[in-house]
């Protein structure tokens, strides 16, 4: 596990996530394995962002979290409390600790709703409180998030596309949820509302205290809302340490090749020789060993036969024993395509 200097908020252990593929009389003709040992802890307030190509495994990452995919394999802890293992149902009081927030938050709300009812809506399910205590709430939230208490008793189609954001994430505050899982936040959004999102949710981490994993395509709203990173390829975290070191000095050659393909990012100086080879593989069928290593300018034979694993200890952890040698070798220098280099 890596360091931390106070006990842990969450406590991720070898999760796996597989999805049977089933063919003729639904058998089970293949195993997807969308997430395999993932392991990695946070404190309370942390941000941690998670980046990776397309089908890399970041939203069954989320979804397994949170309870929406059963673990096949490893567990989860929040705050000590065992709450995700292969075995475990998922309980209510849990769930409501932890909240998974889509790319659209507006989008949770009933239409035909008031405001006011959704956001008493998940009140309602999760907890005992009279009307008046839930209403107490309903406004301590909606003031929260800039809503004025006249909004309250307005439909969805009747506020801006901001308010409803807005509103679809005081409907998950009402809960007091500890950790957050913010799925691609600012998607499709134009970079004045991106800013806007991204301020509001800054500000409401402060105000309650709220730990969020930010799941992003977009490396520079990761860079700048995230102080730690983890980057996953084909199911399984590739390298994880502080955000402006990871992308000041990536070390696994996925990193720099995602670094590579997002120049506007900056960092270092990443040359062509770290863009991506070839294309995916297909997801039933992954290499052995390292499963970077058919698309990887540093990759060896040996590579296919290795055990490669995340050096979880590390604060800045990589899952590539060829980096360190190359690095050492050359003072990171990146290597032209093709390039050997010895083990040992
Ligand atoms: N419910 C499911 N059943 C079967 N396979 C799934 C399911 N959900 C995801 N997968 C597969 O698991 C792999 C990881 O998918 P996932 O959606 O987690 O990736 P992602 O990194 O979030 O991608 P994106 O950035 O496009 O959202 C993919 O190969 C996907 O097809």
């Amino acid at each position: 596990m890596l360091e931390q200097s106070s006990s842990p908020l969450l406590e991720v252990s070898h999760l796996a996530r597989h999805f049977p593929v089933r063919g003729f009389l639904n058998r089970r003709v293949a195993t997807l394995r969308a997430l395999d040992d993932v392991s990695f802890t946070m404190t309370e307030g942390e941000v941690l962002g998670i980046v990776g190509e397309t089908g890399s495994g970041k939203s069954t990452l989320g979804k397994t979290l949170m309870g929406i995919h059963r673990p096949t394999g490893g567990e989860v802890r929040l705050g000590g409390e065992q709450i995700a293992s292969p075995s475990q149902k998922r309980a209510a009081l849990v769930r409501a600790r932890l909240q998974y927030v889509y790319q659209d938050p507006g989008a949770s709300l009933d239409p035909r709703w008031t405001l006011r009812r959704s956001l008493h809506e998940p009140l309602v399910i999760h907890t005992n409180w009279s009307h008046a205590q839930r209403e107490a709430k309903v406004r301590e939230i909606a003031a929260a998030v800039d809503l004025p208490p006249t909004h309250l008793d307005l439909y969805p189609h009747e506020i801006s596309g901001g308010q409803l954001r807005r509103a679809g994430l005081a409907r998950i505050l009402v809960l007091n949820p500890q950790l957050i899982i913010l799925d691609e936040p600012t998607a499709g959004l134009d970079v004045s509302v991106q800013a806007a999102i991204l301020a509001l949710l800054r500000e409401l981490k402060r105000e309650f205290n709220l730990t969020y994993i930010l799941i992003s395509h977009d490396l520079a709203v990761v860079r700048s809302f995230s102080a730690r990173v983890a980057v996953m390829y084909l199911g399984r975290i590739v390298e994880i340490g502080p955000t402006a070191e990871v992308f000041a000095a990536p070390r696994h050659p996925y990193t720099r090749s995602l670094l590579a393909a997002a120049p506007r990012i900056g960092g270092p100086r990443v040359t062509e020789s770290f863009l991506l080879l070839g294309e995916p593989p297909d997801p039933l069928q992954l290499p052995w060993g390292c499963r970077f290593r058919t698309r990887c300018c540093l990759a060896m034979p040996e590579c296919a036969g290795l055990a490669v694993q995340l050096e979880y200890e590390a604060r800045h952890g990589v899952a590539c024993p060829r980096w360190r040698q190359w690095d050492i070798r050359n003072q990171g220098t990146p290597p032209s395509p093709g390039t050997s280099v010895p083990f040992g």
